[in-house]
């Protein structure tokens, strides 16, 4: 936030617009908290005026005479389709100004609310408390009339009016190992295959547990998260919820699940291994190569569909509130699957539900605000965490800099600042050489901003972001054919 003498202030919407003395050099407007020019600032105005917003007798606008507003264009475009033959002024759009101070409002959520904050492995993501504490919710099985539809399992409870938790001892009594998928694994088989756990098969650690790359008899490579036993009560949810979910849908986009193992105290969830890395490890240059443009525009059209098939075509609809850089893995041939369903929930079960209530999860920095404020989720909290992955993807940059100066912080401000001033060049991955024409990328950013705005009815679902990223890529591939 600015730090100023304000001479005029008032609020309309969402919107907080305040000015220091206007006539002056170096006069300071602010909407939310985020300085912007003048000539925003009277956009702003004219448009909560337009909306009957009643500005006091000391809110003075003449300083938003037509010379200022004459010559400049409003760096926003609101869609694609609107860009693409349009150059008039676009209108001034509250959500859209106000998506840097959630932006920042999300950060201080998640650098200052110790519910809200969990240091989980060097170098990785802040990601959310597995079971908080610190938040009413209601689980969305709970709440849902016909959660019973989800098929019978081993790991679920049979229902029970009391709906009572089980007790660990149910499970940990399984009568013998619960397998799942094409793949009929026994303890042993899984322990040979991952040279007893070994050290060397270790390909990663998250915080459901270890991975590991085993090879079984047949020569067929696997990944195989194990859980931490120290965390095994908490996580017995969360793996249920991975398998559950896991079992019931197969797409070229999302991992697929072959297995699990529910015995004793082991609990093992085995799934395809995708070997090229995660997104972020490709962001980083981790794996030799830099990422060129095309590449980053298929990965989010695969991770888009991914998550198209999830909300709109699975058997029940999945939303997966945890879609950041490292739960995207590629393929040798770049395709990106989408990972990681610890978090997954089920949608809404009836069309009458517009979301479901829960506890706030998934990764600080890629959070949807208005879930964390309402803790009311939809599928477009994941349309809101694909807007920062597509800024990510983009820039390079992971949507929290913790160690850069002030102003660029929190990626999505950042961008949405550079955007409006009119610097798309500036927020390009400095690693990737390749010059893209303007106008895509201007796009590409504003599609950005569109899925991560403020609130979930001004972002598009899936799939009409889907459309949008096919019309891009097929500019991007007639221009750089020209
Ligand atoms: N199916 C897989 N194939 C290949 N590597 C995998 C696979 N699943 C996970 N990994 C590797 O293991 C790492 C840890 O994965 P995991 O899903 O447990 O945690 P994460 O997503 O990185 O972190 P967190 O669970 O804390 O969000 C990944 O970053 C990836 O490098």
């Amino acid at each position: 936030s600015v730090s100023a003498s304000f001479v005029g202030s008032s609020v309309c919407q969402y919107d907080h617009l305040k000015y220091t003395k206007p006539y002056q050099q170096g006069s300071l407007f602010t909407i939310n908290g985020t300085p912007v020019d003048r000539v925003r600032f009277c956009k702003a105005i004219r448009f909560h005026k337009a909306k009957g917003c009643i500005f006091g007798d000391s809110f003075r606008d003449d300083f938003c005479t037509f010379h200022y507003l004459l010559g400049r264009r409003f760096l926003e475009e609101k869609s694609v389709e609107d860009s693409e033959n349009n150059e008039a002024e676009p209108e001034y759009h509250p959500v859209k100004v106000s998506l840097a101070a959630s932006g920042f409002l999300l950060f201080c959520c998640g650098l200052c609310c110790p519910c809200f904050h969990k240091e989980r492995k060097a170098n990785s993501h802040e990601v959310l408390p597995k079971e908080s504490n610190s938040v009413h919710q209601v689980s969305s099985f709970e709440m849902s009339p016909s959660s019973d539809k989800i098929p019978p399992s081993p790991f679920r409870a049979p229902p029970s009016p009391s709906r009572v938790p089980q007790s660990p001892s149910r499970y940990a009594m399984s009568p013998r190992p619960s397998r799942m998928g094409p793949l009929n694994l026994t303890m042993s088989q899984i322990a040979a295959a991952t040279n007893n756990f070994s050290d060397i098969n270790q390909i990663g650690e998250g915080g459901f547990g270890i991975v590991y790359k085993g090879i079984l008899e047949d020569g067929q490579v696997v990944a195989i998260k194990r859980a931490k036993k120290e965390h095994f009560e908490n996580l017995r949810k969360e793996f249920k919820s991975e398998v559950d979910l896991l079992s019931k849908i197969g797409h070229r986009n999302l991992v697929k699940l072959l297995g699990y193992v529910d015995k004793g105290d082991e609990r093992l969830i085995i799934t395809e291994y995708v070997r090229n890395g995660t997104l972020r490890d490709h962001l980083d240059g981790a794996r030799g190569s830099i990422l060129n443009f095309n590449q980053r525009l298929e990965i989010v059209i695969d991770v888009c569909h991914g998550l198209t098939y999830l909300h709109s075509y699975a058997e029940r609809q999945i939303i997966h509130r945890d879609v950041k850089s490292s739960n995207i893995l590629l393929t040798d041939s770049m395709r990106a699957k989408v990972a990681d369903f610890g978090f997954a929930r089920g949608g809404p079960a009836d069309s009458n539900q517009t979301h479901i209530l829960t506890q706030v999860k998934g990764t600080v920095g890629y959070l949807d605000p208005e879930y964390m404020r309402t803790y009311q989720l939809t599928a477009k909290s994941d349309v809101y965490s694909f807007g920062i992955l597509l800024v990510e993807i983009l820039t390079g940059r992971r949507p929290v800099e913790a160690k850069r100066h002030h102003d660029e912080r929190i990626t999505i401000r950042w961008a949405f600042d550079k955007y409006n001033q009119g610097n798309v060049f500036e927020l390009v991955d400095p690693n990737a050489r390749e010059r893209v024409d303007e106008k895509i990328l201007r796009k590409m950013f504003s599609l950005a901003f569109q899925c991560a705005a403020p609130t979930r009815k001004e972002r598009p679902d899936m799939e009409a972001v889907g459309k949008q990223l096919w019309a891009i890529r097929s500019s991007y591939l007639r221009r750089s054919m020209e």
